[in-house]
């Protein structure tokens, strides 16, 4: 993996084995490292083992060998609690994560587990419902929201704490394309601005695109790992695991082809740079 910001790992796993049943190994043997301060993208084919690999990160799920190490604190029934408070999880279906009776208690719950002072706490769930553009949803029941506004709620919680790490597990699958969009932009730019380790697990190739690190699992095992434009690169392989690259990436292939371009591009700004050279 390439992007180092000072030298630490964030997420440290080493022969990391789980089975379900005792019998079939969900994961077999898996080991990698996430810089701290990095973006990593973690992409597969269906029941690769990603989501089974975020729930034994935060300790959700025991491993059967192995270690994990985060922030440098080896994983077990010790530190458990002490690093779910440094690391928070999106998943997918947003239904399983609300506590509160209004979106702002929702919000409120992950800063009271802080003990984030009262006076701080409204200016906090303000800025996150913002940031996740639910502002006037502030004072509804979580329950009665659409998917993709659960998702965004469930999104906002966890960037009003701004945990050291954030996992998301497809926690912008049920948002519409400007929404996603709009979201990806906001964890990027929380990232960079208060060095947040991200790690995203996603089907969106765009949003995998902008990410410093790609890791890739294929039946429990990692089969690729490097920058984004490293792995779109061996797209051959890709498409044997069910997996695509970004749309700007095959539009300048095909330029390329007939001349019109020289490199492929990860996004549409770099190939429209393609297109102006
Ligand atoms: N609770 C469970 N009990 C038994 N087997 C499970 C359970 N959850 C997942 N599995 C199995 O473990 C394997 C990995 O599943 P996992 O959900 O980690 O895959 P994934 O890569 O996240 O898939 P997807 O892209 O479909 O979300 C699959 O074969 C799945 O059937």
């Amino acid at each position: 993996m390439t992007k180092d910001t000072n030298g630490r790992d964030a997420v440290s796993v080493r022969d990391l084995t789980f089975s379900y049943d005792g019998e079939t190994d969900v994961l077999k043997g898996i080991s990698f490292d996430i810089p701290q301060g990095s973006y990593t993208a973690v992409i597969g084919h269906n029941g690769s083992g990603k989501s089974t690999l975020a729930k034994l990160l935060i300790g959700l799920l025991a491993a059967k060998s192995g270690t994990i190490r985060i922030l440098g604190q080896e994983l077990n029934e010790e530190t458990v609690y002490d690093i779910r408070n440094r690391t928070g999880i999106v998943f997918q279906n947003p239904d399983n994560q609300f506590i509160g009776s209004t979106v702002a208690d929702d919000i409120a719950f992950g800063l009271e587990n802080r003990c984030i002072p009262q006076n701080e706490m409204q200016g906090l769930i303000e800025t996150a419902a913002a940031q996740v553009g639910m502002t006037k949803f502030l004072e509804s029941e979580p329950t009665k929201l659409s998917g993709g506004q659960k998702q965004r709620v469930a999104i906002a919680g966890i960037l009003a704490v701004a945990p050291d790490i954030i996992i998301f597990d497809e926690s912008t699958s049920m948002l519409d394309p400007r929404g996603k969009k709009a979201i990806n932009e906001e964890i990027r730019r929380l990232h960079e601005e208060r060095d947040i380790t991200i790690l995203s697990i996603t089907h969106d190739m765009e949003e995998v695109a902008q990410s410093d690190n790609v890791l890739v699992l294929r039946d429990g095992t990692i089969a690729m790992t490097g920058t984004p434009r490293e792995v779109f690169s061996r797209e051959r392989e890709l498409k044997e695991m069910d997996l695509d690259v970004p749309f700007a990436w095959k539009i300048t292939e095909e330029l390329m082809k007939l001349g019109l371009a020289d490199h492929p591009a990860l996004n549409l700004e770099e190939a429209a740079e393609e297109l102006c050279r």
